[in-house]
C-alpha cells in the first residue's frame, strides 16, 4: 500500500471512518523542510513493508484543520490510531520509534535491517563508546552558554533548513543581536538531549546568558511583550 496524501478534510474522514479495525499511520509534515523530506522518505519506505496499514500524510499547514484536532504543534509528528483511539503519537524526526511503534501494534515485525533499535542488535557491533548522561549534561552546559546568545537550529544562519529556524534567524537579525549557533541536525545526540536538557520537545531554541528562553512563538511573543527583550535579558547579567 502506497502512502495516501491528504487532499481534503472530507477525504480524511472518510478514509479514516472507513475501516476502523484497520491500523492507521498519521504523518504530519511541512514539504519544504529538509528534515521532513527525509522522514517522507522513511514513511514511504514504511508503507511498502506494512501492507496491512494505512498510511496517510497530511501536509500541516495546508490542513490546519486536521493538525488541529490532533492538537499537532511541531512536525514532524506521527499518530497511531485505530478504532478511532490514538495509540501512540511520536514527534520529531527519529524513525528507529516510529519504527518499533508500527511493529508493535501492526502485529507483522518487519526487519529493521537500517535500525540497530533492538538491543540484541547492538552485540555484534563494534563497541562504541556511548557518551554518559553526565557527560552529554556537562556538554549541554557548556554548548547552552558557549556565547552570551546561542541560537540551536536546523542548518545554519546563512543556510537554514526549516522555516522555523530561519524565522528565528530573521528576528535575531532585524533586532541586531549577534548570536552563536549550533546546528542540532549535525549532532542527533544533542539534537534529542537538548530536549530533556530544555525540557522543550522542538527547534529551533534560543539560550541568553545559559538559560533556556523559549522556541519560536514564545520569543515572538516575549518581543510582543517587551520590545527591549534582547537589550534586557542580555543586560540583565552585566
Ligand atoms: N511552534 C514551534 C515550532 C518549532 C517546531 O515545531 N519544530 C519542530 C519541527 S522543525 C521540531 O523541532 N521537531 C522536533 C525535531 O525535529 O527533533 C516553536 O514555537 O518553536
Ligand atoms: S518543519 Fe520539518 S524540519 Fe522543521
Amino acid at each position: 500500500m502506497s502512502v495516501i496524501e491528504i487532499e481534503s478534510e472530507a477525504q480524511f474522514s472518510q478514509l479514516t471512518k472507513e475501516d476502523s479495525n484497520r491500523l492507521i499511520a498519521l504523518y504530519f509534515h511541512t514539504p519544504w523542510a529538509g528534515p521532513c523530506q527525509a522522514m517522507n522518505t522513511v514513511f514511504r519506505t514504511l508503507a511498502e513493508a506494512h501492507k496491512s496499514v494505512l498510511f496517510l500524510s497530511i501536509n500541516a499547514e495546508d490542513h490546519a484543520e486536521i493538525s488541529e484536532i490532533f492538537e499537532v504543534s511541531a512536525v514532524p509528528y506521527f499518530i497511531l490510531i485505530r478504532n478511532s483511539t490514538i495509540l501512540k503519537e511520536l514527534s520529531g524526526a527519529d524513525p528507529k520509534e516510529f519504527v518499533s511503534a508500527l511493529n508493535q501494534f501492526s502485529g507483522e515485525s518487519v526487519a529493521q535491517s537500517t535500525s540497530s533499535t533492538n538491543g540484541a542488535a547492538t552485540e555484534a557491533q563494534p563497541e562504541q563508546k556511548e557518551e554518559s548522561p553526565e557527560a552529554l549534561n556537562e556538554r549541554l552546559k557548556k554548548l547552552t552558554s558557549a556565547a552570551p546568545v546561542m541560537l540551536f537550529m536546523k542548518g545554519s544562519p546563512s543556510s537554514p533548513q526549516c522555516g522555523f529556524s530561519r524565522q528565528m534567524v530573521a528576528i535575531l537579525r532585524e533586532h541586531q543581536v549577534r548570536f552563536g549557533f549550533f546546528d542540532i541536525l549535525k549532532d542527533d545526540t544533542v539534537r534529542q538531549g537538548l530536549k530533556t536538557f530544555s525540557d522543550w520537545p522542538t527547534f529551533p531554541q534560543l539560550y541568553m546568558n545559559g538559560e533556556f528562553q523559549g522556541g519560536l512563538d514564545i520569543i515572538k511573543e516575549s518581543i510582543e511583550e517587551d520590545p527591549n527583550f534582547f537589550q534586557s535579558a542580555t543586560q540583565a547579567e552585566a
